[in-house]
């Protein structure tokens, strides 16, 4: 049966005519009720957005973290790929989001960061890096250090032993501590595995004292969320990691013998990664043709 117009309610109607998508630049963002609809947790746990973002041809995870209840919903970026770079800060504009910080975890060596893009797409933006890393950055963090971004903050943890300047980053709150707490390990800790130790400084001895002294001593429900994944997962815990990690469940000895039986092939885009990540990444691109 066909229905007369008038019958039609408003919204079918105008779902059958067909609309040009706006460009991303001409739409409006998203209104603050819904960015906070976004966010995780209850209570004071609800100014945190977080999203966990996959760059597939590395398998990395960038992740992206705002706080909502700050009225600038202020937002940082941590271990963007150059190739997504465009995703991300769509996404960031979609969510009415400003992005303060692009963070590494370390100097990659299978990727180019995003750091240098997103810098020239959004001056204003501040790279961060490690002091240890001895990479080119805005802002240089050390052991102990916080960023901060509204009432939220990742305090930095040194967790060397993949490479010599690896820091890990864990979420807090200047009022209450969020519960619960998400670790970001870069590649100090890959869930049920660690980062190989056969280059950039890598010793396993020294990882082996990071992860246990830095992020096996964390409230066991904190979330871990590793800087890539080989295997599709996607976070794991303390509590997990502790019982489960393949590698770091065993004694010192054990594990250095672990780690130097790897045999990994090195990454494809070595040569041309960490030279251009000592730089934070690429910083005048060329142009589009
Ligand atoms: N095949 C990839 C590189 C894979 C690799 O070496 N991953 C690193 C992290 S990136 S520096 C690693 O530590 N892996 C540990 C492991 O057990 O897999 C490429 O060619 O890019
Ligand atoms: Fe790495």
């Amino acid at each position: 049966m066909v229905l007369p117009l008038r019958l039609i309610p408003r919204v079918a109607a105008a779902a059958r005519l067909p609309r040009a998508p706006l460009p991303i630049s001409r739409r409006a963002p998203l209104v603050p009720a819904l960015a906070m609809a976004y966010s995780t947790g209850s209570g004071a746990d609800r100014r945190l957005l977080f999203r966990q973002l996959f760059e597939k041809e590395s398998s990395t995870y960038t992740y992206l973290l705002a706080d909502v209840a700050d009225p600038n919903k202020p937002a940082v970026l941590i271990d963007p790929v150059d190739r997504t770079v465009d995703r991300d800060l769509n996404l960031i504009n979609e969510l009415g989001l400003k992005l303060v910080y692009a963070m590494n975890t370390h100097v990659h060596a299978d990727h180019v960061t995003g750091t240098g893009l997103i810098k020239t797409k959004l001056p204003g933006v501040k790279s961060v890096i490690s002091r240890a890393s001895g990479a080119k950055a805005d802002h240089f963090v050390d052991h102990g250090d916080k960023i901060h971004f509204g009432n939220l903050f990742l305090e930095v943890r040194a967790t060397p032993g993949h490479t010599a300047g690896c820091v890990t980053y864990i979420t807090g709150d200047a009022d209450s501590q969020p519960s619960p707490r998400m670790a970001f390990t870069g590649d100090a800790l890959i869930i049920r595995a660690c980062g190989r130790t056969d280059f950039q400084g890598g010793s396993a001895d020294l990882l082996y004292q990071s992860v246990h002294s830095q992020i096996f001593t964390l409230p066991k429900d904190t979330l871990l969320y590793p800087a890539h994944d080989y295997k599709g997962f996607t976070v794991s815990t303390v509590e997990e990691e502790v019982a489960y990690n393949a590698r770091l469940t065993k004694d010192k000895e054990t594990f250095k013998t672990i780690m130097d039986n790897l045999n990994l092939p090195y990454p494809k885009m070595i040569d041309a990664a960490v030279p251009a990540n000592m730089v934070c990444g690429i910083q005048d691109p060329p142009p589009k043709i």
